[in-house]
């Protein structure tokens, strides 16, 4: 085979560039990624950092719920907006990985939802509460678990009330379930934990955890 010419081994390595800066990386562990933590501890942040920094790669999961859609919010996009009678008609079916009622409505994440972004290529990401997390792991769908623990109660409290965006009551209502939460990432369930005090050494320990080949 004759050696390639140089300005054609010159576009081929700039061919090769092109496809690595236009191409998203894709995790080798293609596993719908579970993230769950008390509220306030910042998990929120964590994956828009992720999804910012990995564009096209990563999706978040979008829930079914019986609520109506808020000014702004879009179907299919924030949810999918759904009767009651089609939730539970699902749900009986064991369409839902997980589902929960908060005050008269009902969420939950399908399976077939999460089957179809991931067909398009996409890691599938889940920010879902201590219950979810349990549901999910007793349907045995494949998924890994990963906890964003608080440094401490106090900054967890600290950050809940620096956000304002909660009712004193319900900063005690969360901080209340934090410790529920804390107790659960304590029984070894989760494939890791990452502690959330320093931002950007947190979000480093989320990505390296996220791209690890298969175990
Ligand atoms: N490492 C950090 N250091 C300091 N502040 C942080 C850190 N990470 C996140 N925060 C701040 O903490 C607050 C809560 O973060 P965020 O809303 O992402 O939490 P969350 O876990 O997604 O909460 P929820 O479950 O209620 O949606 C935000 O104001 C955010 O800017």
């Amino acid at each position: 085979m004759s050696a390639m010419r140089p300005v054609r081994l010159v576009n081929s390595i700039l061919r090769t560039r092109l496809i690595h800066t236009m191409a998203p990386t894709l995790p080798p562990d293609r596993r719908p990624v579970v993230i769950s933590g008390p509220s306030g501890v910042g998990k929120g942040t964590l994956f828009k950092l992720l999804f910012e920094r990995h564009p096209d790669t990563f999706t978040l999961s979008v829930s079914h719920t019986t609520r109506g859609p808020r000014p702004g919010e879009k179907d299919g996009v924030d949810y999918h907006y759904v009767t009651k009678e089609a939730f539970e008609e699902l749900k009986a079916k064991g369409g839902f990985v997980e589902s929960a009622q908060f005050g008269s409505n009902f969420y939950g994440t399908s399976k077939a939802t999460i089957e179809e972004q991931s067909a398009k290529g996409k890691v599938v990401v889940l920010d879902i509460e201590m219950e979810g997390v349990k549901q999910i792991q007793a349907s045995g769908f494949p998924a890994r678990y990963v906890f964003i623990a608080p440094p401490s109660e106090e900054e967890l409290e600290k950050r809940l009330r620096g956000r304002g965006t909660d009712k004193e009551e319900d900063i005690l209502k969360r901080l209340a379930q934090a410790k529920n939460e804390l107790a659960f990432s304590k029984t070894g369930v989760h494939d890791k934990i990452i502690v959330n005090e320093d931002l950007e050494t947190a979000y480093k320990e989320l990505e390296e955890f996220v791209y690890a080949p298969v175990a």
